[in-house]
């Protein structure tokens, strides 16, 4: 399949959308601002993010399942009102009918369509067998492992024949093996000449994948979910990982994941807990890569450092996103540097580092900073937890809301800046911090 996109005709087209959510009282939360994007004719394309930037909720946009705020989607140059008629879905959770055999899960969307149970029956069998299932036909999902119940996922969406294959983290809960076997045997679906559907859609968070599958990768920055950038892959298929010009591409997109959607904290008055969220890490993993990047003379190459841990390259994320936050780390492209605090902070005795840390996080971690504000400015220094999750509910969900507080009070403990007592379900500033304030006012 060729990688040029020039007039390859438009499936589906992503024009100018945001999509915004109710939020605590009447502030909306927006999850996608101003996007679009075509999606053409004999193209792979992958949607590459960090969690939160808003790529399920593009793709099930894209499938008709929520409707854009504003902005519209076409598929094929008509306007869509509701399901894309065009497409067939896979989740990452399988999404089966647990009471239901393999074949009739496969033939419920033909069910759907009104289609009688003769083509119904001989549909479903041919797409049970292109997914090498057959001999499964009568068995329930859960006498199936995951990658086999994935496959289900798979034969039911291509049972419709659909023009495009819209996939969410489809192989993200198989293990390593699998998921490489699955996504090869897709791609040698796709490769085939009469192969139906003419192009796919999947949604990522993890880089390598994106350069394995993709013709195109869609990198979405967060708050709001916006498109970073286009980066297109030109290498031929089967791809091999550990080829240079695979590398250079990870490497690209790595840099383009860490280029900070401003998650490097400044000390500047537009930064706050709802512009700048705090990655969703502890200090002791924070400590570890700081010790790890110290191990290695100060310098390493982030995607080498992954392999090195047997981790997939973005789940270092996070901890790079905090450790820059912090100072700890300056991230050039894909190369993380130890910065001189960094440094001082891991050498330094405990007491040392617990007070380096405090200063950081108090200057650069824009929801640590509010809290200290907060209390220092209450009347006893302590303030219920409730206090900081209405603020945050403005800007987040309900779940990063929790994170984002477990992180803060992860963080302040840590540099004893406050204390969370869970009894009286209050934020208390710490010793330290409270004599600072005494000594202030
Ligand atoms: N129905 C909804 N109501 C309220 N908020 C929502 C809803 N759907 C998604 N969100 C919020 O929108 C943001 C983006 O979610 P989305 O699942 O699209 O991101 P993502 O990039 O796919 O993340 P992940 O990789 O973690 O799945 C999140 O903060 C999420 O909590």
């Amino acid at each position: 399949m060729s990688t040029t996109i020039n007039n390859r005709a438009a499936i589906v087209e992503v024009d100018h959308i945001s999509k915004s959510f109710p939020g605590k009282g009447n502030v909306e939360l927006t999850v996608l601002d101003d996007v679009t994007f075509t999606l053409h004719e004999g193209e792979v394309v992958a949607l590459l993010g960090k969690s939160g930037s808003g790529k399920s909720t593009l793709l099930r946009t894209i499938a008709g399942l929520i409707a854009p705020t504003t902005g519209e989607v076409r598929y094929r140059g008509k306007q869509l009102r509701g399901a894309n008629p065009g497409v067939g879905m896979v989740f990452q959770s399988f999404a089966l009918m647990p009471w239901l055999t393999v074949q009739a899960n496969v033939e419920l969307g033909l069910r759907a369509q009104g289609v009688g149970e003769d083509e119904r029956r001989r549909r479903a069998l041919e797409a049970i067998d292109l997914i090498g299932l057959d001999g499964f036909e009568s068995a329930y999902p859960k006498e199936l492992s995951g990658g086999m119940r994935q496959r289900v996922g798979f034969a039911r969406a291509l049972v419709l024949q659909p023009d495009a294959l819209l996939m969410d983290e489809p192989f993200s809960a198989l293990d390593v093996l699998t998921a490489e076997n699955l996504r090869n045997e897709l791609m040698s679906l796709w490769a085939q000449p009469d192969f139906p559907t003419k192009a796919i859609c999947v949604v990522t968070h993890n880089i390598e994948e994106a350069v394995l599958l993709a013709d195109r990768v869609v990198v979405l920055g967060a708050n709001p979910g916006h498109i970073k950038a286009e980066v297109p892959v030109h290498l031929p298929r089967p791809r091999d990982r550990r080829s240079p010009s695979f590398d250079q591409i990870v490497q690209q997109l790595y840099s383009l994941l860490t280029g900070q959607d401003g998650v490097a904290a400044t000390t500047t008055a537009q930064t706050g807990p709802l512009t700048h969220p705090l990655p969703s890490v502890s200090v002791g993993g924070l400590a570890g890569l700081v010790e790890i990047v110290y191990a290695h003379n100060g310098q390493t190459d982030l995607p080498d450092l992954a392999d090195e841990l047997s981790f997939e390259v973005d789940d270092l994320l996070p901890l790079v996103d905090a450790a820059v936050m912090l100072g700890f780390l300056d991230v050039e492209g894909a190369q993380a540097f130890l910065t001189d605090t960094g440094r001082e902070w891991f050498t330094a005795d405990i007491l040392r580092s617990k007070e380096i840390f405090a200063v950081q996080a108090r200057e650069r971690a824009p929801l640590v900073r509010t809290i200290v504000h907060a209390l220092e400015n209450s009347d006893n220094g302590a303030l219920r937890d409730d206090f900081f999750r209405d603020l945050l509910r403005r800007g987040f969900s309900a779940e990063d809301t929790e994170r984002q507080l477990d992180s803060a009070i992860d963080w302040g403990r840590y540099g004893e800046l406050f204390d969370y007592d869970a009894d009286s379900r209050e934020l208390v500033l710490g010793d330290v911090a409270a004599a600072a304030a005494a000594l202030l006012n």
